[in-house]
Formats: structure tokens, C-alpha cells, sequence
């Protein structure tokens, strides 16, 4: 033993050869601020051992490296002079890596992910197994390669590879790792120490020319000025096409390797630390990073209720083969849990297995699946007009039209079907699960299970428990919404649930907006481009439906009759009566079409104007993003200090799967704390006549005063 640690330690493993093991307790290695200064210490136990001819690094668990610890960063990135001792201290320990006197081999199984990827990067040669996920996903948190990643990389795998993978935050699998050179080879799991030892071998023996492989890495990028000028400016291309002007990581990525390409690796070394210091201190990164560990957080949650589920799910049943029940269907059968889809219309029994057939088709035509699958996928819905079919089902998920009657009469039928233990959730938007509950003679197997559309692509499913709501009931649905690859969040009951709650407030600003005669084509325009919705207002309506969004309404002000009255002379509601439904018919705010290549559409008829009237002042982007944003964070706080939703975590990752707010901005608490809750307040005080949604709470006010924070980690 030459070294011992808690996370790593490090042994001669016969005459000459060291191995460095990373095997930390818990299930992944990780360098957290510990594992750094073992992994320090153990390179230092080496550099003065004279015996020493080679070193093998490798993990001793089921993956590599995962990456730094990303608990420690916020706290870390608070004080900035920490910070910059920090990863200049860190990344310094990787040059101990590559300049040991002897030549070094990275056996790599699993994750070796961001600082992971650096470690194996400091070694002269890697070898991976098939189970190899090589990347540096840094940008994914706002932030770059702390380590050294930015320096090495495009010395080993060129600029243009290495620039795709760090502005992008891809994973390479092996054979494109073995492909652009990240790893040297690629060998099967049995294989793997073995490999690599048989390759420290050779080059300890000289038959590999480590040295000569090493020496790039410590010079200044090998690329002539027309290589180069031909690197950044594509990538610079890419970066402002993909990432555009609110996420700064990409673009410091292109800036660090930029300017460190005519460096050694000292000076480049010291411009990435800059870089990555700044970053640190940038909103995006505190909203990315904060995204990560309030989806780590859900994740975990889930997992712990679904585990506690007794009943399993091996047979499901969707009411109702329209645009939802289509895709839950697709979607479960996808996942491996055989469906029952039921309609009383064959022409909609056919229209949902189409729509499955198109989603597997794309991803025949890709290469993500193959036939067997979309054989095995289709073959898995079985369509019915008869709700006898439906008796040996473990799960039933109601997706038929939004109306409180039907969905109450096919409750109660489908009831009688079903086995006495079978779950029934219906995926209504905004009906209450306690009024719907009441159709059934047990309440308790009943909750809300809301899937936003499309079902396949967005990520979030919000439980909704009702008040008699049985624990098992939500476990059962937790553990079917996780087979089915989504991310779960339980909400208790109210109009609404948490999404739709918070959405309807910004869609009244938005209407309050355009009472001010301010056009919606210039609020869209700001709340995208400025503000970051993936679509504005209006856009957003269209989608969702007018006449969805007109009945929505209702259900909204009958919940809260004083904060969300209708509008009858509202835009929405002119719109839906004049029967300008938004995509579905072609017509709402815009107009929807396909151009001759069959690319879709979106424009301004001035004919919508008759309908809502001229609209021609302007407001300021500032005004614009207030009245529509304010609405909704009230609602939100609303939400959080009712006990609608847990935590702000949960909130903010449930508007940003089901709704796609802008990741940069880490969702609506996350805006909130970087605004400042005093200024927040400040700001919505000076609009509190346009209504109640402007008007904060008293828990806010209280807050706002005393320096609280609504996040709980
Ligand atoms: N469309 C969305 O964006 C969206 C998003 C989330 C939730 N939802 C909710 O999902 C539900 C369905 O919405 P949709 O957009 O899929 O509607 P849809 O109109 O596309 O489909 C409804 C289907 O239900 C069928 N149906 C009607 N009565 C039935 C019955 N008695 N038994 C079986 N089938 C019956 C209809 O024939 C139709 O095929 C609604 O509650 C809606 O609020 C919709």
C-alpha cells in the first residue's frame, strides 16, 4: 500500500506498476473537496518513488468518475475569493497526473463525466469498456471545465471535436469516443484492467512513445491560423444559433479555447480558471446549477414513494384516444406496460394508434429503434370500443374531453369494470380530484394524473391527491409515471393543480396587457426573445387552444373568484367565440398554414384585429415582463405557502418540464431570488391596482424584510 485514503487509494500492483482505485463510500466516485486533496496527496506519494515505472487509474465501482460534487457549488461560488483559490488549487492537482515521470494508463468504466473526463485526460493513454460514457457537461450548469478539460481536450481530439463537445455538454459513447481519439481503445468489462495494463506495459517497454503522446497536451494547440480561424468561427456560428444570447457558458467555452490555443498549458490553464470564476457568478449558473439539484431532489423523492408501492403496474387502460390518450398510450406501451385504449369512436381508436405509429416511425427512421421494437410497441395498445376489455387492468388513466359531467359519468362506469384493487386517475387540466372523486364509490384509489402534451416529449407528470387519496394510490401512480421515464411531482388538490394554477395569472396579465391596447405580436416578441419562453403569450394560447384556454377560464374563476374573474371582453374569450381555436383549426392570434416545402407557418392576418380590436401603443420590455411575470410568481408563492406543492425545488422544476420556463432563469423562485424578493416586492406593489394577482402576500412581505429565502436547500 503506497497510499490510503477514503475515497482512493493506491497500491503496487507488481514490480513497477501503481494503481491508482477510486472507491469511494456511497455507489459513485465523485471529486468532492475531499477526494481532490486524497487524490493530491496520493500523487505526491508517488512522484518521489523511485520504483515507480507506471501508474493504471481506475475505479473500483460500478462507473468511473461522475464529476465534481455539485452540493458544494453554490455555497462555494458564494464567496469569491474562495472560489478562485478553489479551482486553481484543483485543477493544478490534474498536472500532477500528467507530469509523473513514468507513463500513465485511465481504465474507464461507466460515467467518467466532467472532472471524471479531465482525470483520464491527464493520462497519457485511456482505454474504455463498452459501458463508457465520456463527456464534459459543464455547460449544462452554466458553467465550463474546471479541471483542465478546456486545455486538453482540443489538444487531443482537435479543436473542431473538442469545441462540439464542450459547448454542447455531449456524451461520447465508445465508439465515438475511439472515433475522434478520446480513448485510445475500446475492450469488452472483463477486459478492461487487463487492457490497460497490458498498454502501460508497452509503454513502460518503450514500444509505445508515451512521452511524444504527452507532449502536445503541455504546448500550445497544433492547428495553423486558417485551422483555427475555420474552428472558432463555426463554432461561434453554432453556439449563437443553439445557445443564444441568455446562456453565457457556451460563449465562454469558445473564449477559453480561443485564446489559450497559442498558450502552454500554464497560461491556458490560468485563462480557463478565470473564465470558470466568472461564470461562477453569473445568474445562469446559479439557476442551471440549481436546476440540477432540485431535479436530483425530485428524483429522489419520487423514487423513495414509488419503492414504498405495493401494487404493480403490468396492465394500464386510457380512456379517450385523443391528442392525450394517444400519447399516454404510446407512451406506456413504449415503456413496457401494455395499454387497453379506449374511445367510443372508431375513428379516434384509429387516429391514436396513427399518432403512435407516426412517433415510433421517426424514430425507426433515425435509428433510435428498431422494427422488432415498433412491432412489439404497436402490438402492445390494444384499441376497444367496449369497456369490458378493461377488467384486468391494474391502472385506469381518464383522458376523455374536459367536461365535469362526462368525465364523471365514464368515472363512475369504468368504476363497475374494474377490479377492486385497480387505480383509477383521470388527466384532467383543471377539474378538481376531490369534485371528480365524488362520481366513485371509493374515493381513495383515485387520484389526479396530469401529463402534458405532447405526452412523449415533455418530461413532467403532476399526481394530484385529492383528500381521500390513499397513500398506496399515489405510490402505485409515482412508480407507473417513473416506468413511463417521467418525472413525478405530487401536488394536492385545488383548480387548476400547480401548472395550470400559475399559468392562467400570466395569461390575465398578458390579457391585461393587451387592454392596454399593447399588440400582442410585440409581447410575444419580448417574452421570447428577451424574457426566454421557448413561446409568448399568445403563441402559447394558440397552442394550448382557445376554446381549451376560454373553458379553463371558468374553472379558474370558479376557484378563485375574486383573483382570476372572468373577462368576457377579454381576447381569449373573443377569440374562442369567434371561433379562432389557435393550431387546431389554423386560426387565433395567428394563422397557422404549411409553405410549399410543407414547413409550418406562423403569421399575422390583420383580419384578427376586427375580432380584439386595434391594438397600437407599445410598452417598455421591462413593463412587459413585469405585468405577465408577476401574476404568475404570486401564484406560485401562493401555491408553496398553501401546501399545494412541497417546496420551491419541486415548483421550479415543475415549470420548467411542464412548461418549459426558461432554464437560464431556473424557474419562478429562482427569478424571484435573483430579482430579489425586496425588489420583486417593490416592483409588484407598483402595479397592485391593476388587480389582486399583482398583490404579494404577506408571508412575501415578511420575507422580503427579514432576508428570507423560499428554497429550503
Ligand atoms: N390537449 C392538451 O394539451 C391537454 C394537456 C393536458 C391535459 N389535457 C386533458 O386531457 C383530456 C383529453 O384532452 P384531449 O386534448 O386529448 O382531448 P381530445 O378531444 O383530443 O380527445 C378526447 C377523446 O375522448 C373521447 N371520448 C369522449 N367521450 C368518451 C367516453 N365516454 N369514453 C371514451 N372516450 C371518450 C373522444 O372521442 C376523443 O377521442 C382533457 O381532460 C384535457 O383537459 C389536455
Amino acid at each position: 500500500m503506497i497510499y490510503k485514503g477514503d475515497n482512493l487509494h493506491v497500491d503496487f500492483i507488481e514490480p513497477g506498476i501503481a494503481e491508482i482505485t477510486f472507491d469511494a463510500p456511497g455507489s459513485v466516485n465523485k471529486f468532492d473537496e475531499k477526494t481532490l486533496t486524497e487524490f493530491s496527496e496520493a500523487l505526491d506519494s508517488l512522484s518521489g518513488n523511485s520504483d515507480l515505472r507506471g501508474v493504471l487509474v481506475r475505479s473500483a465501482k460500478p462507473t468511473f468518475i461522475v464529476g465534481a460534487d455539485i452540493t458544494e457549488f453554490l455555497t462555494l461560488f458564494a464567496d469569491l475569493e474562495k472560489t478562485k483559490t478553489w479551482v486553481h488549487k484543483a485543477s493544478r492537482v490534474f498536472d500532477k497526473l500528467e507530469d509523473l515521470p513514468v507513463p500513465s494508463v485511465a481504465a474507464v468504466n461507466g460515467f467518467a463525466l466532467g472532472g471524471g473526463c479531465e482525470a483520464i485526460l491527464a493520462c497519457d493513454y485511456r482505454i474504455a469498456d463498452e459501458t463508457a460514457v465520456i463527456g464534459l457537461p459543464e455547460v449544462k450548469l452554466g458553467l465550463i471545465p474546471g479541471f483542465g478539460g478546456t486545455v486538453r481536450l482540443p489538444r487531443v481530439i482537435g479543436p473542431d471535436n473538442a469545441l462540439e463537445a464542450i459547448t454542447t455538454g455531449m456524451n461520447h459513447k465508445p465508439e465515438k469516443a475511439l472515433a475522434v481519439g478520446l480513448v485510445d481503445a475500446v475492450t469488452s468489462s472483463d477486459h478492461l484492467k487487463e487492457g490497460a495494463l497490458s498498454m502501460l506495459r508497452d509503454a513502460i517497454a518503450g514500444e509505445l512513445d508515451w512521452q511524444a503522446k504527452r507532449q502536445p497536451k503541455l504546448e500550445a494547440l497544433k492547428a495553423n491560423d486558417t485551422e483555427k480561424l475555420m474552428s472558432f468561427s463555426t463554432a461561434k456560428g453554432m453556439i449563437w444559433a443553439k445557445a443564444g444570447k441568455h446562456y453565457p457558458s457556451p460563449h465562454a467555452a469558445l473564449e477559453v479555447v480561443e485564446r489559450g490555443a497559442g498558450e502552454g498549458r500554464e497560461a491556458a490553464l490560468n485563462i480557463e480558471n478565470e473564465l470558470f470564476v466568472k461564470l461562477t457568478q453569473t445568474d445562469a449558473a446559479r439557476a442551471q446549477v440549481g436546476i440540477f439539484l432540485a431535479d436530483q431532489l425530485v428524483k429522489g423523492k419520487s423514487k423513495k414513494v414509488a419503492k414504498s408501492a405495493t401494487k404493480k403496474i403490468s396492465r394500464a387502460g386510457v380512456l379517450g384516444a385523443g391528442i392525450m390518450g394517444g400519447g399516454i398510450a404510446y407512451q406506456s406501451a413504449s415503456r413496457g406496460v401494455p395499454v387497453v385504449m379506449k374511445d367510443i369512436r372508431r375513428d379516434a381508436l384509429d387516429l391514436g394508434l396513427n399518432e403512435a405509429s407516426k412517433i415510433l416511425g421517426k424514430a425507426l427512421e433515425r435509428g433510435k429503434i428498431s422494427q422488432k421494437i415498433v412491432a412489439k410497441t404497436l402490438t402492445s395498445i390494444t384499441p376497444t370500443l367496449n369497456n369490458s376489455e378493461l377488467a384486468d387492468v391494474d391502472i385506469i388513466v381518464e383522458a376523455v374531453v374536459e367536461n365535469p359531467k362526462i368525465k364523471a359519468s365514464v368515472l363512475a362506469e369504468v368504476e363497475k369494470v374494474v377490479a377492486k384493487d385497480a387505480i383509477i386517475t383521470s388527466n384532467t387540466s383543471t377539474i378538481s380530484i376531490d369534485k371528480l372523486a365524488e362520481s366513485l364509490e371509493d374515493p381513495s384509489r383515485f387520484c389526479g394524473m396530469h401529463f402534458f402534451n405532447p405526452v412523449h416529449k415533455m418530461p413532467l407528470v403532476e399526481i394530484i391527491r385529492g383528500k381521500h387519496t390513499s397513500d398506496e394510490t399515489i405510490a402505485a401512480v409515482t412508480a407507473y409515471a417513473l416506468q413511463m421515464g417521467k418525472t413525478a411531482i405530487v401536488v394536492n388538490d385545488c383548480p387548476g393543480f400547480l401548472v395550470n394554477r400559475v399559468l392562467f395569472p400570466y395569461f390575465a396579465g398578458f390579457s391585461k396587457l393587451l387592454d392596454d391596447d399593447i399588440d400582442f405580436t410585440g409581447i410575444d416578441k419580448v417574452m421570447e426573445k428577451e424574457f426566454g419562453w421557448p413561446m409568448g403569450p399568445a403563441y402559447l394560447c394558440d397552442v394550448v387552444g382557445m376554446d381549451t384556454a376560454d373553458h379553463a377560464t371558468n374553472v379558474m374563476a370558479e376557484g378563485f373568484p375574486t383573483r382570476m374573474a372572468r373577462d368576457d371582453n377579454g381576447a381569449i374569450a373573443k377569440l374562442a367565440a369567434a371561433e379562432r381555436y389557435g393550431q387546431k383549426n389554423g386560426k387565433g392570434f395567428y394563422e397557422y398554414s404549411v409553405d410549399k416545402r410543407g414547413r409550418p407557418q406562423k403569421v399575422v392576418n390583420p383580419d384578427v384585429y376586427d375580432i380584439i380590436g386595434k391594438k397600437s401603443a407599445s410598452a417598455e420590455k421591462d413593463e412587459i415582463i413585469a405585468r405577465c411575470m408577476i401574476p404568475m410568481v404570486n401564484e406560485m408563492i401562493r401555491c408553496v405557502e398553501e401546501g399545494i406543492v412541497d417546496s420551491a425545488e419541486e415548483a421550479d422544476i415543475a415549470l420548467i418540464y411542464g412548461l418549459g420556463f426558461p432554464p437560464f432563469r431556473g424557474g419562478a423562485f429562482r427569478y424571484l431570488e435573483t430579482l430579489g424578493l425586496e425588489k420583486f416586492v417593490e416592483l409588484a406593489d407598483k402595479y397592485a391596482d391593476l388587480g389582486e394577482i399583482y398583490q404579494v402576500t404577506d408571508g412575501l412581505r415578511e420575507k422580503a424584510k427579514t432576508g428570507g429565502t423560499y428554497f429550503k436547500s
